[in-house]
């Protein structure tokens, strides 16, 4: 088995002003030293309006968290107002950028093909898109979470080759778990997470599917994290109201000191 460097993303969503961001990067750059970023690498998913703040910052201090976005347009450019290409975000030297988070898929509609599509036009700008795939609470009571969760890998993947799909990062958040404090157990994170490795095994080889990091997300905190990176298949985990306190994300990094 291939060994898996612990990838902790902090989903800022929409919070955060671009000025409030560089207050908030260098506070994350401050507690974080150089035993940390090598043992478990770093980044923050921040709102559009942050990401030039955000590069001068890490830039210009050559810090090691990286940084990027929480959504892109699945096309390269043109007439699509208000959206932010690949393009765009590749310029702004973004190493990873969120495809299909819950939220997009809830409030803004987004498909399996939408996510495919963005998935594709991550990888044509250089980025690693963290494909966040995860069930309601409906289908977890019909007992159906591995299966609704599976189709949206298959979905996010579709005709993505092998050399893209070895660097995708792939994001469990079990919506019901989102921002509700209602946390998966360990092994409720294992069961999903493990097939969804099973299944890269099934699209590409199972060499593929031991180099891909599968995060968990939904309601991560210090006092949780360290339960769920004891599981085998889970690999980091995306982190969306903790990652806004330094501190608690600080220790989230520090999971093996938890
Ligand atoms: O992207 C992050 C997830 O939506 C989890 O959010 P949360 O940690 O606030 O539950």
């Amino acid at each position: 088995m291939t060994a898996r460097t612990p990838l902790m993303a902090g989903n800022w969503k929409m919070n955060l002003n671009h000025l409030e961001a560089i207050a908030h990067v260098q506070k994350l750059a401050f507690a974080l030293n150089d035993k940390d970023y090598a043992a478990t690498e770093v980044a923050v998913l921040v709102p559009f309006t942050d990401l030039r703040s955000v590069q001068t910052l890490v830039d210009g201090d050559k810090l090691k968290i990286k940084y990027g976005a929480q959504d892109l347009s699945a096309h390269d450019s043109g007439a699509y107002t208000g959206e932010i290409s690949g393009a765009m975000l590749s310029k702004l030297s973004c190493s990873y950028v969120a495809v299909g988070h819950s939220e997009r898929r809830q409030y803004h509609a987004e498909t399996d093909e939408i996510c495919n599509a963005k998935v594709k036009a991550a990888y044509q700008y250089g980025l690693t898109p963290i494909l966040c795939v995860g069930e309601g609470l409906d289908v977890r009571k019909a007992g159906n979470q591995v299966a609704h969760t599976l189709a949206q890998v298959d979905g996010g993947l579709k005709d993505v080759p092998a050399e893209q799909a070895a660097s995708i990062v792939i994001a469990y958040e079990p919506v019901w778990a989102i921002g509700t404090g209602e946390v998966a157990t360990p092994e409720d994170a294992q069961e999903v997470c493990g097939a969804i490795r099973g299944r890269l095994a099934e699209l590409y080889s199972q060499e593929l599917a031991d180099g891909v990091r599968i995060q968990y997300g939904g309601s991560v905190k210090a006092g949780n994290i360290a339960a769920i990176m004891a599981q085998p298949d889970v690999d980091g985990a995306l982190v969306g109201g903790a990652s806004l306190d330094a501190e608690e994300f600080v220790k989230i990094v520090r999971f093996r000191d938890q």
